[in-house]
C-alpha cells in the first residue's frame, strides 16, 4: 500500500515538474526561436531574468550623478538644465537596444520574449485589418496588475467578455453624458482656484507642489462626475490607490520570472491587503448606489454600470456581477485621475517653463469664454491652442507611456507571422521621442506644431499614440480633453506661474512617467 502512495507521489511530482519546465523553459524557449527564425534580433537573455538584469543596470547607470541624462540638479534659472528626452534617460535599455537591433527586437522579461515595437509602420500593419478580439493583454502582467484592475477591469478583460464591457461603459462618455458633466468640474476646478486665492491673500505669491494640488482635484472630480461621491471616501481610496501604485511598481518587480512574487512577498502581499481594503470600501458604495435605483435617475457611470442592461445582435445580457463592478470602479478611479492628473501637472511645469504659451493661452481663453465664470461645454472645442498644448504635452510626456498586447493567434504582419502567444510591448514614449519621425526639434516644446495637423507633422499617423490605438483605444479621451481645457481655463484665467528654484527635473518610471520630486511652482495672482 506505501509502496502504490509514494509510487503516486513520485508520478505527481514528475508531472509537476515536467509542466514547470515546460512553461518556463521549454514553451518560452520555442516561442523565442519561432521569432529569430522570422528575422528578429534582440539583447542576448539570461535564464530565468531574462534581461530584466541589464535592464536594472541600465537604468542605474543613467540615473547615476556622472550621467548626463540623470535627473537635473536644483533649477538655478536656465531652462536649458531640463532636458525632455525622458526616452534615453528613463528607459535608457529601450534607448541602447533600438541602437543595436533597430525599431523591432526581442527582450525578455524573465522566462517572457516580448516582441519590442517602436516602429509605427510595422505596429500599422500588425493592427490593419484585425479586430481587436485577435488581441489580448499579456497573461504575464495579470497576475501582478490585479490588486489594481481586478480580473474584469475594461483593460485587463478581452473577447466576448471585452467587447461586453465596453458596450456598456461607452454610453457614460457620451457627449449628452460629458456635457452634464461640465458643472461638477467647473465647480471643483473653481474650489481650487478659491483655496489659492485664499492662500494668496497675505502675500503676493505662494509655492504649491502642483503634482498633489493637480491630482487631489483630478481625484475629486473623478469621484464626483462618475461616482457620485461628495465626501471623504474618494480620497481615502485615492490614497489607498497611490500606496498600491508604489508598492507594485516603484521597486524592482520581478515579471516574468518564475515565482517572481515570492521574491517580493512584503510588496505583493501589501498591495494584496489594500486591494481588499478598496473592494471593500467599492462595494460599500455600490450597495449605497443600488438603494437609489429607481428612485432618482443615474447618468453618471456607477449608474449605468449597475443598470448593465444592454442588448447585443438583439440578445438581452444581463448585469455586471458584483466582482465585476468592484474591478471596472476601480479601473476607472485610477485610469481616470492619474492620466488626466498627470497631463495637466506636466502642463504647468512647461507653461511655467514658457511663459509666452501662458499668454497665448490666456488671450484665447478671452476670446472664447469671455469673462464669465460659467464655461459652456460647446465652446470648450473652440479652445484650438489649448488642444495644442495638450498634445504636445502628451507627446513629450505621454501619461500612458506603452502599451501592450498579446497575439490570441498566429497573425500575419506584412512578411512575418506573429506566432499565437506572442507578447508585444509598444514604445509609445519612444515614438513620441524618435527624432526620424519628428525631426531635429524632437525633444523641444512647441505646441505650434500641432496647428492644423492632428499628427504634429510626425512623418507617420501611428507615430503619435497618446491614447492607443485600434478597439482598445482610451475610452476616456473625451472626458480627459474636457477636464483638462475646463481645469485649465479657470486657473490660467486667474494666477501666473514659475519654476521654482527648488524644482528637480526627475520625471521616473512608475507605471507612467511622475514627477518624482514633485512639481513646485510658484504662483502669482494676476
Ligand atoms: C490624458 C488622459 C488620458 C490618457 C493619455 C489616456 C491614455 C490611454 C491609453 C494609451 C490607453 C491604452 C489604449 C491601448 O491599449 O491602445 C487607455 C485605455 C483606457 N483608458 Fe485612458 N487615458 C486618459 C484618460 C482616461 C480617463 C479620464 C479614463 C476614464 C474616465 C480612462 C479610462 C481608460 C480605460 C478604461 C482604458 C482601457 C480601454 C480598453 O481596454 O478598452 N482614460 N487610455
Amino acid at each position: 500500500m506505501n509502496a502504490i502512495i509514494v509510487d503516486v507521489v513520485v508520478v505527481v511530482m514528475v508531472v509537476m515538474l515536467w509542466k514547470l519546465i515546460n512553461a518556463c523553459y521549454l514553451t518560452p524557449i520555442r516561442a523565442y526561436r519561432k521569432l529569430r527564425k522570422m528575422g528578429f534580433g534582440g539583447p542576448t537573455p539570461s535564464f530565468p531574468m531574462g534581461n530584466l538584469g541589464d535592464m536594472k543596470k541600465l537604468l542605474f547607470q543613467s540615473k547615476s550623478p556622472s550621467s548626463s541624462s540623470s535627473s537635473s540638479p536644483a533649477l538655478s534659472s536656465s531652462k536649458e538644465l531640463i532636458n525632455h528626452d525622458i526616452h534615453s534617460s528613463s528607459l535608457p535599455y529601450f534607448a541602447l537596444w533600438q541602437k543595436l537591433h533597430g525599431k523591432v527586437f526581442v527582450y525578455w522579461m524573465g522566462v517572457e520574449p516580448f516582441l519590442y515595437v517602436a516602429d509605427p509602420e510595422f505596429l500599422k500593419q500588425m493592427s490593419g485589418g484585425v479586430t481587436a478580439k485577435n488581441w489580448g493583454k499579456p497573461t504575464v502582467f495579470k497576475s501582478d496588475r490585479i490588486p489594481m484592475f481586478g480580473d474584469f477591469g475594461l483593460n485587463m478583460i478581452e473577447g466576448s467578455t471585452w467587447l461586453r464591457h465596453r458596450h456598456i461603459i461607452t454610453p457614460a462618455f457620451s457627449p449628452s453624458n460629458l456635457k452634464g458633466m461640465t458643472n461638477l468640474m467647473v465647480e471643483s476646478a473653481t474650489k481650487i482656484v478659491e483655496h489659492w486665492i485664499t492662500l494668496l491673500s497675505n502675500t503676493g505669491k505662494v509655492e504649491l507642489d502642483m503634482e498633489r494640488e493637480i491630482t487631489t482635484l483630478a481625484g475629486e472630480i473623478i469621484a464626483r462626475t462618475n461616482f457620485g461621491i461628495n465626501d471623504e471616501t474618494g480620497s481615502i481610496l485615492f490614497e489607498k490607490l497611490r500606496a498600491m501604485q508604489i508598492s507594485l511598481f516603484k521597486h524592482t518587480r520581478y515579471v516574468g520570472v518564475p515565482f517572481g512574487q515570492l521574491l517580493c512577498l512584503g510588496q505583493t502581499l501589501e498591495a494584496r491587503r489594500l486591494g481588499q481594503e478598496i473592494d471593500n470600501l467599492l462595494l460599500s458604495l455600490i450597495n449605497a448606489r443600488r438603494k437609489m435605483i429607481g428612485v432618482e435617475p443615474q447618468h453618471d457611470l456607477l449608474g449605468l454600470l449597475l443598470e448593465g442592461e444592454d442588448h447585443i445582435d438583439g440578445k438581452f445580457v444581463r448585469k455586471l456581477t458584483t466582482g465585476e463592478l468592484i474591478d471596472e470602479c476601480k479601473t476607472f478611479f485610477f485610469g481616470g485621475h492619474e492620466t488626466v492628473a498627470l497631463a495637466m501637472t506636466w502642463t504647468l511645469m512647461l507653461l511655467a517653463m514658457n511663459p509666452k504659451w501662458q499668454d497665448e493661452l490666456r488671450e484665447e481663453i478671452k476670446e472664447v469664454i469671455g469673462e464669465s465664470d460659467e464655461i459652456g461645454f460647446t465652446k470648450l472645442a473652440d479652445l484650438k491652442k489649448m488642444g495644442w498644448v495638450m498634445n504636445e504635452v502628451l507627446r513629450l510626456y505621454p501619461s500612458s507611456p506603452n502599451a501592450q498586447r498579446q497575439a490570441r493567434g498566429d497573425i500575419q504582419v506584412g512578411d512575418v507571422a506573429i506566432p499565437n502567444g506572442t507578447n508585444i510591448w509598444i514604445d509609445v514614449v519612444g515614438m513620441h521621442h524618435d527624432r526620424s519621425l519628428w525631426g531635429d526639434d524632437v525633444n523641444e516644446f512647441k505646441p505650434e506644431r500641432f496647428d492644423g495637423n492632428l499628427y504634429g507633422g510626425c512623418n507617420h499617423k501611428m507615430g503619435y499614440l497618446p491614447f492607443g490605438f485600434g478597439g482598445r483605444m482610451c475610452i476616456g479621451k473625451s472626458y480627459a480633453i474636457m477636464e483638462y481645457k475646463i481645469v485649465m481655463t479657470s486657473i490660467l484665467r486667474r494666477f501666473s506661474f514659475s519654476v521654482s528654484p527648488s524644482y528637480r527635473h526627475s520625471p521616473s518610471y512608475c507605471f507612467s512617467f511622475r514627477p518624482s520630486s514633485g512639481v513646485p511652482l510658484i504662483i502669482q495672482p494676476l
